[in-house]
């Protein structure tokens, strides 16, 4: 079988299009522009790149947009300092401290200080509970998993009654959450992990395989039932010694995926591809969980993606 590969990238850039023109209408109906606050703590280069990126397209998408960089020094008592000064601040919408955090602060402590209104990456309790109990309307939807799943309901539809998921992995960004939205699209849902015995047969089980366990090309084709979806979550840089080497002497690096691209569409009827799949749809996610923080804040009912 010769997998469809599923263009993340295109469908992002679908849905900050629709943003956009959503983000004018709610200005000009009511006056309010959405705002974004993005907060990073210390110099991961990783980090940098992702929160450049939803900065900019907050930009894009007409938002205001801020940025606050503090030192990898920070302590916990001035982060908590700087979310409570943005929680109070009307103009901000949607706020997120980038992941992770150095060592001396307690991540979850501060993902708690965000008010949940503006929690618009959904990792704090109030939009886990509401997640899990099925109240998703009014949850903040963890992005990447809520990107995964726009692409999922496009290649499989918006029931997957009968269907089989299996998720490999069971973080609280991703594992979880992604469980969560499977069930409520009434799949029969597996979370599977590093434990889980023969791991191999468990996803051959899978109609929509989702990997989110951060190792570098596990998942091959021994791995894909035939005709599976398989959603590839994992964002992993490996060296590329193929590639040379770079200006510090140290060989080039390539990004790959938790899913064997190639020898995975051998089996699956489509499969995301690591660059241009699921990362793209995080950050076009995040601008919709914005957008929808500034309608509720102004008393409209926000559109649907
Ligand atoms: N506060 C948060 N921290 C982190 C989150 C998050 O959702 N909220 N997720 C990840 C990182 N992340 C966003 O923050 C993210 C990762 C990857 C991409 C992406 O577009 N990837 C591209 C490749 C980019 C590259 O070349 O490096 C792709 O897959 O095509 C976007 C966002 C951890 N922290």
């Amino acid at each position: 079988m010769t997998a469809q590969t599923i263009d993340g990238k295109a469908r992002a850039a679908r849905i900050i299009d629709a943003v956009k023109r959503a983000a004018e209408a709610l200005r000009h109906e009511t006056g309010t522009e959405p705002g974004l606050a993005v907060v990073i703590v210390g110099e991961d280069p990783a980090s940098q790149v992702y929160v450049g990126s939803k900065a900019r397209t907050a930009k894009e998408c007409g938002f205001k947009s801020v940025k606050h960089v503090l030192g990898a020094d920070t302590t916990e008592a001035a982060l908590l300092g700087k979310i409570r000064e943005l929680n109070a601040d009307p103009t901000i919408h949607g706020l997120l401290v980038q992941l992770p955090l150095p060592g001396q602060i307690d991540e979850a402590k501060v993902i708690e200080a965000i008010a949940p209104d503006k929690d618009v990456d959904g990792f704090g309790l109030t939009n886990v509970g509401r997640l899990s109990t099925g109240a998703i309307d009014e949850a903040f939807v963890p992005c990447t998993p809520a990107g995964a799943m726009i692409l999922i309901r496009d290649v499989v539809g918006d029931d997957l009654s009968g269907k089989t998921a299996v998720v490999v992995g069971r973080s609280n960004i991703v594992g979880k959450p992604m469980a969560q939205l499977l069930l409520a699209a009434n799949a029969t849902v597996t979370i599977a992990h590093s434990r889980t015995k023969d791991l191999p047969a468990v996803c051959r089980g899978a109609d929509i395989l989702v990997a989110a366990v951060g190792r570098p090309e596990m998942i091959t084709g021994d791995y894909v039932k035939d005709g599976a979806v398989v959603i590839d979550v994992g964002i992993n840089r490996i060296a590329a010694p193929e590639k040379g080497l770079s200006d510090d002497g140290k060989p080039k690096t390539r990004l790959v995926g938790d899913v064997a691209f190639a020898s995975a569409a051998e089996k699956a009827a489509a499969v995301t591809p690591v660059p241009g799949g699921v990362g793209p749809m995080t950050i076009a996610m995040l601008m919709a969980n914005t957008l929808t923080a500034a309608y509720r804040a102004a008393g409209k009912t926000p559109p649907g993606f």
